[in-house]
């Protein structure tokens, strides 16, 4: 069975068993064992055989073969788009758009890699001033569930791009999808080893992070599981470690004259991909007004009208299940502690008929009331609404968060905006536009415990390099003038 791609080999495996279910029904997707440590060893060995000749690969030759990946996805984007549907629930249309962010990346990370990684070059009268970038040599990729392709692969192509090979342990969830991706590099014609794949849950994890053998990490999950690879890494200096991880974003609506607009971005904010976005809206931070109670009345009306349904369902819906039962349990629980907490429903998400029980409607709890809010990511369709007395106390709300991926403001006043932005700390800061649906044209990471300044997007290629800085004259010859000390005549 094709599970793991090690030493230029398909491998069934020989950790423990583990399926993908379909989470809208639960039936199972795919099936097989988990990588051990020695699988994962012999991966990173894999990886570092290759490494050198990759790197040395001229760049336009691995510019050809990311093409050639570009093609491949292009062909089998459907069979791509189903993988990701079966292993999410994500409605068509919408994973087919991440396949076709997928695809993007490609032509935009070739872009990024000149742009900023340009060889550049001063005078400095007596040599050359030269500033080229290396490849780390092996990097671990990590991906989370939420976008089994496109986000692995926004690590995956600029890594390659630049000369690294790597060692790729997907989210346990998403396994077939990870290995569609594998089988399109190979299809691309990556040389042996250059691409390793390593299936499994957490242990796994642990073994691809704790091995010596590569050179960095770049992960892309939760706030709890990027910590640990900080600590598993915090006697390893020398390696590179680049974090993307969750958020309790804030969005701000205050003076709009459209309120099907602002209820229709705040939709897109919260539920898109039934909440599962670390981009999601978490609190909705609206001015205690009649202005205010206007467009949180539109909102619950429109919120009414949002479809949770299966992929297959016809007319698709705008969103699916949540990525299984057991965290739909979470979610629900999560709502029942903060409405004991004081919280008032004023739409209660609720788990949907059907064969899943990982459906869930979109909540909205009005929080305002309670005394002590935590500062959690609830990964799932549930908005928590903050009525603010005025838009200064709206600002210190949103700032009320130890994460800082997104903060978003809808408003017809760009006065308020300038102000919002200069107040406000996230790494993305959008205004009109909902929090989710990030550019791969623009940097892409958060502040705060959302990140560690390691921005992924357009500057991936930053942190799939290092610069070197060479001093450079093409003649040896005595300096005109020598220091003190040294007498150059015999
Ligand atoms: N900032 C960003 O770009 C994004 C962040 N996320 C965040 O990801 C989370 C959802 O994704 P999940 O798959 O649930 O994340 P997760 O942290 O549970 O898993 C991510 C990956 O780490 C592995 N893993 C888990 N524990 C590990 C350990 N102790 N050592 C090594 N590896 C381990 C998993 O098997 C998986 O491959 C949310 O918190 C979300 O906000 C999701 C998408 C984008
Ligand atoms: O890397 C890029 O191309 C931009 C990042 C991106 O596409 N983000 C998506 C999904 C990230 C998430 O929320 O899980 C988005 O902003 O919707």
């Amino acid at each position: 069975m094709h599970s793991h791609l090690i030493d230029n080999q398909w491998q069934v495996g020989s950790g423990q068993p583990f399926a993908s279910l379909n989470p809208a029904t639960g039936e199972i997707v795919w099936q097989g064992r988990a990588a051990t440590n020695a699988e994962v060893a012999t991966a990173i060995a894999s990886a570092r055989c290759a490494a050198p000749a990759w790197a040395a690969r001229p760049l336009d030759e691995r510019i050809v073969l990311l093409r050639n990946f570009g093609k491949q996805l292009e062909t089998h984007r459907e069979a791509i788009a189903e993988a990701i549907s079966l292993e999410v629930g994500k409605p068509r249309w919408e994973a087919t758009g991440e396949v076709g962010t997928m695809l993007a990346k490609v032509p935009t990370t070739i872009e990024a890699y000149h742009d900023r990684l340009r060889e550049a070059e001063v005078d400095l009268g007596t040599a050359r001033g030269v500033t080229r970038h290396k490849p780390h040599g092996v990097l671990g990729v990590f991906g989370p569930f939420n976008f089994p392709g496109h986000l692995p692969n926004g690590h995956l192509v600029p890594a390659l791009l630049a000369g690294n090979t790597v060692v790729f342990k997907p989210s346990e969830h998403t396994p077939l999808t990870a290995q569609r991706m594998v089988e399109l590099w190979l299809d691309a014609g990556l040389p042996e080893g250059v691409v390793n794949l390593v299936q499994g849950g957490r242990e796994t994890g642990i073994a691809l992070t704790e091995h010596t053998g590569h050179d960095g990490l770049l992960f892309t999950g939760s706030l709890g599981t990027g910590v640990a690879l900080r600590y598993a890494m915090v006697d390893k200096p020398e390696k590179i470690l680049a974090l993307e991880m969750g958020g309790n974003n804030p969005l701000l609506v205050h003076e709009v004259n459209d309120l099907d607009a602002a209820a229709y971005m705040t939709i897109q904010s919260a539920y898109a991909t039934a909440g599962q976005r670390c981009t999601c809206a978490r609190r909705l931070i609206v001015v205690n007004d009649e202005a205010g109670d206007r467009f949180v009345e539109r909102l619950t009306d429109m919120i009414g009208r949002v479809r949770i349904g299966a992929y297959t369902d016809d007319p698709e819906p705008f969103a699916g299940p949540v990525i299984s039962s057991a965290t739909a349990d979470h979610l629900l629980n999560a709502q029942v502690a903060l409405i004991d907490g004081g919280a008032q429903p004023i739409v209660e998400m609720r788990r949907l008929n059907g064969n899943s029980n990982a459906m869930l409607s979109p909540g909205l709890l009005d929080v305002t009331p309670m005394k002590q809010r935590d500062d959690n990511e609830l990964f799932g369709p549930l908005l928590q609404l903050i009525r603010v007395p005025d838009f200064e106390a709206g600002i210190a709300e949103a700032n009320r968060t130890a994460y800082g991926l997104v903060a978003g403001l809808l408003s017809n006043n760009t006065d308020r905006y300038d102000h919002f932005y200069q107040r406000v700390r996230a790494g993305l800061i959008n205004f009109n536009r909902p929090t989710t649906g990030a550019s791969g044209k623009l940097p892409f990471g958060g502040v705060g415990r959302s990140g560690n300044h390691r921005p992924s997007g357009y500057f991936a290629v930053d942190y799939c390099t290092y610069p070197v800085a060479s001093l450079e004259s093409d003649d040896l010859t005595m300096p005109d003038k020598l220091p003190p000390g040294i007498d150059a005549e015999r």
